[in-house]
């Protein structure tokens, strides 16, 4: 089956998105339709991507009879309205990280598409690269014995980039970078519940958060140590220990190298034609893949970021906010 796509935000991750499905999967998935704010915004992304359809506001993308899913690649703040517009006229949804602003939003856009028994995913693309099965593989086996600690420091200098300093905007380094070690160490120890979460960092002047570390305990003598600043460069690897051995994942983001205890594994991305905007952006073909093989088969959620791990990430996310001191609007809003 060709899944056919929609595109609703013509900006920077959605233009590596698009070149990086199409590049990597010519057949089995097309872009039929892309939608803008405005209808010029769509057009030029649409020439520029051989996209046949562009449309000037994103309602009539989700009328479009021949969109089966819609990749949403717009602000955090406009995630929440743009995926329940497409779930109400019946499409399958790939959403952008953070999936929401909050715990809330995130519970009703979920019980939303369960209700239309339609397929919804945070674009967590990490948890769908080859390194992430083969580490858990791995921790699967025993190979490294029994998993008790996971550490990842994950930052970049982006003082620049509105989108992340701006309250309005839905910005803060928790949402825009921590949503990756959150779910970094919830990869780890999957399905286990925090015993505790000790939260602290620092915020810019604008009221958003620009660094924030946690200390996250587990029963049986687990833990995580994370910390996100979106001022500096950070390591920027995830690793893994167990009591017989350590896995180091470089880039644990969108990750082509796995360092184990018996040497290192390589995983190179597809190639395309186009240049990217972002590192390692040739990864993100591997969400739509797994996002049509679950449609295929009737899922409605991603084994790999289960509708249950995206509610357990926005309550940390929520949680390490709430300890920051940082609220948005969207968190006294009622439905
Ligand atoms: N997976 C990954 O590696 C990455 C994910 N992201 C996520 O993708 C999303 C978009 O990020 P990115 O592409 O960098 O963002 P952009 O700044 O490129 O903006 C994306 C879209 O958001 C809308 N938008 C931008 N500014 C405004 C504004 N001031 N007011 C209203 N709408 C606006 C526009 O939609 P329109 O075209 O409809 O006008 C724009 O095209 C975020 O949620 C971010 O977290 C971002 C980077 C990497
Ligand atoms: O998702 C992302 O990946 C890493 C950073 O570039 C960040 O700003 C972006 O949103």
């Amino acid at each position: 089956m060709v899944l056919r796509w929609g595109v609703a935000g013509a900006g920077r991750i959605s233009h590596d998105f698009v070149i990086a499905v199409q590049s990597a999967y010519p057949k089995d998935h097309k872009f039929v339709a892309v939608a803008a704010r405005s209808e010029d915004g769509a057009t030029t992304f649409a020439k520029d991507h051989g996209i046949p359809k562009a449309y000037g506001g994103y309602e009539k993308l989700a009328m479009d009879p021949d969109v089966d899913i819609v990749y949403v690649g717009n602000l955090n703040t406009q995630h929440f309205s743009t995926c329940k517009m497409m779930l109400e006229q019946g499409k399958h949804v790939l959403c952008e990280k953070p999936f929401t602003m909050n715990e809330k939003q995130t519970r009703k856009l979920i019980e939303l598409a369960k209700s239309r028994k339609l397929f919804i995913m945070e674009a967590v693309w990490s948890r769908c690269f080859p390194v992430y099965h083969e580490a858990k593989r791995i921790m699967d086996s025993g190979e490294i014995g029994d998993v008790l600690f996971a550490a990842v420091h994950f930052g970049h200098a982006l003082q620049h980039v509105e989108r992340l300093t701006s309250v309005q905007m839905g910005g803060g380094a928790i949402l825009d970078l921590g949503v990756y070690m959150l779910q970094f160490q919830q990869y780890v120890f999957r399905n286990l519940k925090p015993l505790h979460v000790a939260v602290n960092g620092h915020l810019n002047r604008a009221g958003t958060d620009e660094s924030c570390g946690a200390v996250i305990t587990y029963p049986d003598g687990k833990m995580a140590v994370v910390s996100t600043s979106a001022r500096v460069a950070l390591p920027n690897e995830g690793v893994i220990v167990g009591t017989k051995g350590t896995l180091k994942i470089p880039d644990f983001w969108c990750p082509t190298r796995l360092i184990t205890p018996n040497g290192v594994k390589e995983y190179p991305l597809p190639r395309s034609e186009k240049p990217y905007l972002h590192h390692n952006s040739a990864g993100l073909c591997y969400q739509a893949e797994e996002a049509r093989k679950s449609i295929l088969s009737g899922q409605i959620e991603c084994p790999h970021m289960t509708h249950a791990e995206t509610i357990e990430l926005a309550r940390l996310m929520d949680l390490l906010r709430k300890e920051m001191g940082v609220t948005f609007p969207e968190d006294s809003q009622e439905f």
